[in-house]
């Protein structure tokens, strides 16, 4: 037996860890399809009701005639052309044929790296439904650190499940918490509550994390009726969705639990991008830039910034990519020393004999070996990080004291800046797509799903299938290849 090999090295690809396969054995890539199909398949009402009714969408796609939504038995859109997904329609979840392990970012299946095609399920409104509209109470939870978007993401929901016939539909206040919390009233949310609140960043909703255990979350959606939750968050807040999906078919509640990966680290397994990425990288400019301006303007001007990434240092390396500002990128996923003859000091002390200047990008998760470690942990249980940019700004004060040459060190952390702004266009209409989605799933009868864009298509995903390990930037992927080509930076350790 040989284990899969190449896909677990890849640590942004589908993980295969409990998976063994004899690639001696001619119908190895059946059984591995047959494999990858069962993890992939989406969990559905059916799965648990058997007998649950289906009935034709109430949501049209062409909704040139204006149509009530008091539908009084008639829930037909009488429309000829439809337009819907078929449940069978698939996205490819990898585009590029590898001939080579050693190929840069491979990932391959087998020690002959074959190609082996592997398909997703396609996201979008079906021809039927599982749900009655009129019987539907669907709350939205928004979770974890704030992103830009969430207002956007919420906004469409509510549209969209209006466009279903939804007229109950309400927020939960910060998080999780708002379970649990008696003195947290849920919020009424309607089109015109909604209209608005995209443009600011931010949550309608509020944020938290920590919170009630599953049980007691479950508890609350019997006692309120809700029985479709959209819940906005990340990796944490993921893995909450997927308890609480667990417990309420657990339960026999015929309840529909569908995820929106919301993170601006985008750290989240199989998708191109999570929304909110793209502005925080758009906004890290500014922090850069302006790290640039003083480093440069500056007599042997050191400018040093940290962006966000706990375990991923997507933020950092885009950030890096699109300045071209930036001499040295610091992340998590690169092993690197300060001090040192190879070290990060002594890079920057050639920087400035060369080139006078020098400007270093640090993602917050980076150098974490070269801290002191706390234990503390936030009220969500994760790891309280050491601050490996303002330890980089003073051991490079230090430094240069110490060898005697002028340094004017300025530290920028633009971290709450990067998170509290508005979406840009691009991620809007990531915002937008993902939120429809989102609805869509929970229309179709799914669960304990959640929703992405896969090379530029939607897709579904099951949620086991997006948290089991963050996704991280591979160090041996063309993008970290032409991030290093782009600063110019050594091996630094
Ligand atoms: N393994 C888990 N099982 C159940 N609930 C969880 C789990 N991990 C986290 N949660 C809950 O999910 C919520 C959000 O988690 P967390 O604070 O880690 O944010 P996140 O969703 O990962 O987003 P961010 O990217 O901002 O960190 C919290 O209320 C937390 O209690
Ligand atoms: O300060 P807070 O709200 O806990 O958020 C910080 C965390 O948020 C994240 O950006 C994830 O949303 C992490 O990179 C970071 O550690
Ligand atoms: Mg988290």
């Amino acid at each position: 037996m040989v284990r899969v090999f190449a896909e677990l090295k890849s640590q942004s690809s589908t993980s295969m860890s409990n998976t063994s396969i004899d690639f001696s054995d001619p119908n190895w890539k059946t059984k591995f399809n047959e494999d990858f199909e069962a993890r992939f398949r989406l969990p559905h009402i059916t799965d648990v009701f058997p007998d649950a009714d289906s009935m034709p969408s109430t949501f049209c796609i062409n909704m040139r005639i204006r149509r009530s939504t008091d539908f009084s038995g008639n829930y037909s859109c009488g429309e000829e052309k439809h337009g819907y997904i078929n449940d069978n329609d698939k996205v490819l979840l990898k585009t590029i044929r590898y001939s080579s392990p050693t190929s840069a970012g491979a990932e391959c299946i087998d020690p002959g790296c074959n190609w082996v095609e592997k398909w997703v399920h396609r996201a979008g409104p079906r021809e039927k439904i599982y749900f009655k509209p009129e019987e539907v109470k669907a709350a939205i939870v928004t979770c974890g650190g704030l992103c830009p978007g969430l207002n956007d993401v919420i906004r469409q929901i509510v549209i969209t499940l209006e466009i279903y016939g939804v007229k109950k539909i309400v927020g939960i206040p910060f998080g999780y918490r708002g379970f649990s919390d008696k003195e947290m009233a849920e919020v009424e949310l309607s089109r015109r509550v909604v209209q608005n609140i995209h443009l600011s960043g931010g949550s309608l909703l509020g944020v938290s994390r920590g919170g009630p255990g599953v049980n007691e979350i479950v508890d609350s959606l019997e006692r309120r009726g809700i029985n479709m939750l959209f819940v906005l968050g990340g990796n944490g807040t993921h893995a909450g969705a997927n308890a609480i999906h667990n417990e309420c078919w657990k339960r026999r509640l015929k309840v529909s639990i569908i995820g929106v990966p919301k993170t601006i680290d985008n750290d989240i397994l199989l998708m191109d991008k999570t929304f909110g990425f793209d502005t925080a990288v758009e906004e890290a400019q500014r922090a850069i830039n302006s790290a640039y301006i003083e480093a440069h303007s500056a007599y042997h001007g050191i400018g040093i910034v940290k962006l966000m990434g706990r375990d991923s240092g997507f933020i950092a390396m885009q950030g890096s990519l699109a300045s071209g500002q930036i001499d040295i990128c610091l992340i998590p996923e690169v092993p690197f020393n300060l001090h040192g003859p190879r070290g990060v000091l002594s890079h920057l002390k050639y920087l400035i004999e060369t080139k006078g200047s020098a400007v270093v990008c640090v993602a917050e998760g980076a150098g974490q070996n070269l801290l002191q470690k706390t234990n503390a942990t936030d009220a969500s249980k994760n790891i309280v990080l050491g601050d490996i940019g303002v330890y980089t700004q003073q051991e490079t004060k230090k430094y240069f004291k110490e060898i005697g040459v002028h340094a004017d060190v300025k530290y920028i952390d633009p971290t709450y800046m990067i998170r509290a702004c508005r979406v840009n266009a691009s991620d809007g209409i990531l915002c937008t797509v993902l939120g429809q989605n989102a609805v869509h799933g929970a229309f179709a009868g799914y669960s304990d799903i959640t929703v992405g864009i896969c090379n530029t298509h939607f897709a579904f995903f099951p949620i086991p299938e997006v948290i089991s390990h963050p996704r991280l930037v591979d160090p041996n992927s063309r993008m970290w290849h032409r991030c290093l080509t782009s600063t110019g930076q050594p091996d630094l350790i």
